[in-house]
């Protein structure tokens, strides 16, 4: 039996045409979403990040709104253009594309930016309000796990859940969404410093990988019956390896491809933040 496929890219697709049925309701109502990219510098990836960005957009009906500033910009350079998209009206949402460039500290930006214009769901405020259980945009990626597995009717109420990486974007801030009372998991970090990984591995219903390091999750190590997500994004020779093993689909239930799974669920819910921001905006 090999694992049944958790399609991030059939369901992004489909969540892309449901909140296209949103936005036209918000147009009728006069109100017209915008998603705002800060790209500092010429770095080819994180240009086709933000392309890629406008390009759903266009999809579904938001508007967009993009600035560049070049590699030799100053702090001071990329704290105004956030100021002005504080202040612009038809900015209802905006990222500042990440990394910086060498020399600019994106800490004083992120914080600078109006919280309730955070798209990606990691402002300090976005984060803190998380934390605290108030409401507001969450981070692209947990999110988008949640979703996903949602959508292919995987249970996540008292499930074990085993996190590898401490990044912020994933895994500091999946354990805060995933033991929410209303998603209700048991959820272990694991990082660099854990002493015996596969004891926690062998635990898991879900495991989510976002360490960063090739095929660090091995068949003999997965709870058969599983679901195993792969966040992890390293390059060999110009494609993509995943944290996950090839022979993890032998074992465990469902698997995320990598592409194809959680990078476009995670561009999706950078759209269902700006959705969500707009209607809350517009409910007052
Ligand atoms: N402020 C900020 N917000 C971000 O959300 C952000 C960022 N900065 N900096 C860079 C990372 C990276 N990231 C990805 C999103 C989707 C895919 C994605 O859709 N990938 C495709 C394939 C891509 C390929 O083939 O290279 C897939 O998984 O199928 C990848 C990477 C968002 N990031």
């Amino acid at each position: 039996m090999t694992a049944q496929i958790l399609d991030g890219k059939a369901t992004a697709a489909a969540i892309k045409s449901e909140l296209a049925v949103r936005v036209a309701a918000l147009k009728e109502r006069g109100i017209v979403p915008g998603l705002g990219t800060v790209l500092v510098g010429d770095d080819p990836g994180s240009r086709w990040y933000v392309n890629g960005k406008h390009k759903d957009c266009a999809e579904v009906g938001i508007a967009s709104i993009q600035r560049e500033l070049p590699a030799t910009a100053s702090q001071q350079d990329v704290e105004d253009v956030v100021r002005e998209l504080n202040a612009d009206p038809a900015c209802t949402g905006y990222i500042v594309q990440l990394p910086l460039p060498k020399g600019l500290d994106p800490n004083p930006v992120l914080e600078l930016m109006d919280p309730d214009k955070d798209a990606d769901g990691l402002h300090p405020t976005s984060l803190g309000r998380l934390a605290l259980g108030i409401e507001g945009p969450l981070p692209c990626t947990p999110l988008g796990i949640v979703e996903l597995l949602r959508r292919h009717q995987v249970e996540i109420n008292g499930a074990e859940v085993v996190v590898l990486g401490r990044g912020v974007t994933v895994g500091r801030s999946i354990g805060l969404l995933l033991t929410r009372k209303s998603e209700n998991a048991t959820v272990t970090l694991c990082h660099t410093g854990t002493r015996d990984l596969a004891y926690h591995l062998r635990k898991a219903d879900i495991v989510v990988a976002a360490a960063g390091v090739p095929h660090l999750v091995k068949p003999e190590d997965v709870k058969p019956g599983a679901a195993v997500l792969d966040v992890g994004v390293s390059r060999s020779e110009g494609k993509i390896v995943g944290d996950v093993h090839p022979g993890v689909a032998e074992v465990a239930a469902w698997i995320s491809p990598n592409p194809g799974g959680v990078g476009p669920m995670t561009r999706a819910m950078l759209l269902n933040n700006i959705v969500v921001a707009a209607e809350r905006r517009a409910d007052g």
